[in-house]
């Protein structure tokens, strides 16, 4: 068992905080954010996460789990894990001002041997940066060794995933802090892959480079599906059964949102062109990124005309199911080109109403169920693959809408049950269905 500090109580260091007291360790997860620890002392997440809060109070009732601001207590541990965020500056790179905040107050608190090990995700060169600071502002006489420690968790399986994941990746230059990383690591029974620290930082961005290089090159078959007449869903599942080329993130649809595949892809350029090298495959993989985000709005632009005075209805608005997070999400810029062009939006979302709220247009009205939502309404676009969304009866559409016309970003539904309808659908990569009375 160790003594752990987790900074930064966002989605990841949330997760990695109640996992690691899951598995038997002494953890305090430390923000700056009075709000979120409040909130988190009383039982409750600030983020959305499948099992989280039962995880929560457990480990908070066994005295494995505490929250706290930053105090010098709370760093009194074997080991500091950094998760504050790096959010993407408008060049493209990622900004470090979190983490270097965070390092300058490891430097002024720890008062014994630490290890700090580093989640957030950060360009190459970053772990021996945060080490020079501290060592620059260490108050204390005392061994600083540091670890990269990339972290693979998807947002709405979270927990899941940090039980279940694939590979722990861990970045070491000894074997001081492999013993200790390893050592807590051991019970999640995951295989550990051992690398330099430069190797570590390096592996996150390609690893999220490569995954929207699928997404994007999956959409980019989808359009010449819809150009010769095939069907990209069973052209991903012929290729998936390939082992080498595998079945997962080959769903094609409005493009990749969310906090990391828009910000890490970027910033994997900005560090490709810092090295002085063109990364030519991810700079297309971006650019077609931004197209997808536009083609439901092409197609519904064609089929309706225009959109000024129109009742459209939005279902799902969070960047993928299972989340409440809003971030990059399609419905951001979905949603602003058709109020921008006089639509009246109607939207639902099981969970991200009130995160929504606080980002899209103020006209915007919300509704909490389906049937609301597309009520009257003259075209459905779908932007999330919510279940409720994908298991909602096609026969609502035809009983509730005046004449019902689908935009599905997400291809919920199965063509052959959509054809058996009245129904004008449009999907992505596939043959558009027209009503049958048509
Ligand atoms: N969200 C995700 O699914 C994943 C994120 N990552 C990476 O993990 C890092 C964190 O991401 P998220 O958890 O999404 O960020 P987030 O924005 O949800 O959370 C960051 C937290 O750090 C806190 N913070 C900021 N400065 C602080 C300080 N000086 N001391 C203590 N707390 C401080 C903030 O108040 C906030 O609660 C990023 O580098 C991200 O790229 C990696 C894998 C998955
Ligand atoms: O670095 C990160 O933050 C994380 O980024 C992603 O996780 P996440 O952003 O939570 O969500 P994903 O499930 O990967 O989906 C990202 C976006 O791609 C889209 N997507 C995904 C898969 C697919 O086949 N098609 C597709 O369009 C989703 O709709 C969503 O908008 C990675 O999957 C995680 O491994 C990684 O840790």
């Amino acid at each position: 068992m160790k003594k752990i500090a987790v900074v930064g109580t966002g989605y990841v260091g949330l997760v990695t905080g109640v996992c690691l007291a899951e598995i038997g360790h002494d953890v305090t997860c430390i923000d700056v954010d009075q709000e979120k620890i409040d909130l988190l002392k009383s039982g409750k997440s600030p983020i959305y996460e499948p099992d989280i809060e039962e995880l929560i109070s457990k480990n908070v009732a066994s005295g494995n789990l505490r929250f706290s601001l930053e105090t010098q207590d709370a760093y009194e541990v074997d080991v500091i894990y950094i998760a504050v965020g790096t959010p993407q500056k408008k060049d493209g790179s990622a900004d470090l001002q979190f983490v270097e905040e965070v390092a300058k107050r490891i430097a002024h608190r720890v008062k014994n041997d630490v290890v700090v090990v580093t989640k957030s995700t950060v360009p190459v060169g970053t772990n021996h940066f945060i080490l020079k600071m501290i060592q620059e502002h260490l108050q204390a006489e005392v061994r600083v060794d540091i670890a990269s420690n990339p972290e693979f968790l998807r947002e709405g399986s979270a927990i899941y995933d940090s039980f279940n994941g694939d590979r722990i990746v861990i970045g070491v230059e000894n074997d001081r802090a492999a013993l200790i990383l390893e050592e807590i690591n051991k019970p999640f029974n995951i295989p550990i892959f051992k690398t330099d620290i430069r190797s570590a930082e390096l592996i996150k961005y390609a690893a999220n480079a490569f995954l929207a290089t699928k997404i994007s090159f999956i959409n980019e078959i989808a359009s010449i599906c819809e150009k010769v007449g095939a069907n990209v869903e069973d052209v991903s599942m012929g290729m998936g059964k390939d082992q080498r080329i595998g079945s997962q993130f080959l769903n094609a649809g409005i493009g990749y949102g969310g906090s990391c595949f828009p910000k890490d892809t970027n910033a994997l350029l900005h560090i490709a062109n810092e090295a002085g090298y063109q990364f030519q495959i991810l700079s297309s993989v971006v650019k077609i990124n931004e197209t997808q985000k536009s083609v439901l709005i092409k197609k519904a632009k064609e089929r309706l005309g225009t959109f000024h005075g129109k009742k459209i209805a939005l279902l799902g608005l969070s960047f993928k199911p299972n989340t409440d997070d809003m971030r990059e999400a399609a419905s951001i810029d979905i949603s602003n080109q058709l109020v921008e062009e006089g639509a009246n939006i109607i939207a639902f979302d099981p969970v991200a109403k009130n995160a929504a709220k606080k980002i899209l247009h103020p006209t915007i009205q919300y509704v909490d169920c389906i049937k609301e939502a597309i009520q009257d309404a003259d075209a459905v676009f779908i932007l999330t693959e919510w279940k409720e969304i994908v298991h909602f009866p096609i026969t609502n559409y035809v009983k509730l809408m005046k004449h019902p016309i689908i935009f599905d970003g997400r291809n919920c539904y199965h063509l052959e049950e959509i054809s058996q309808h009245s129904i004008d659908y449009y999907s992505i990569g596939r043959t558009t269905s027209k009503g049958i009375d048509r």
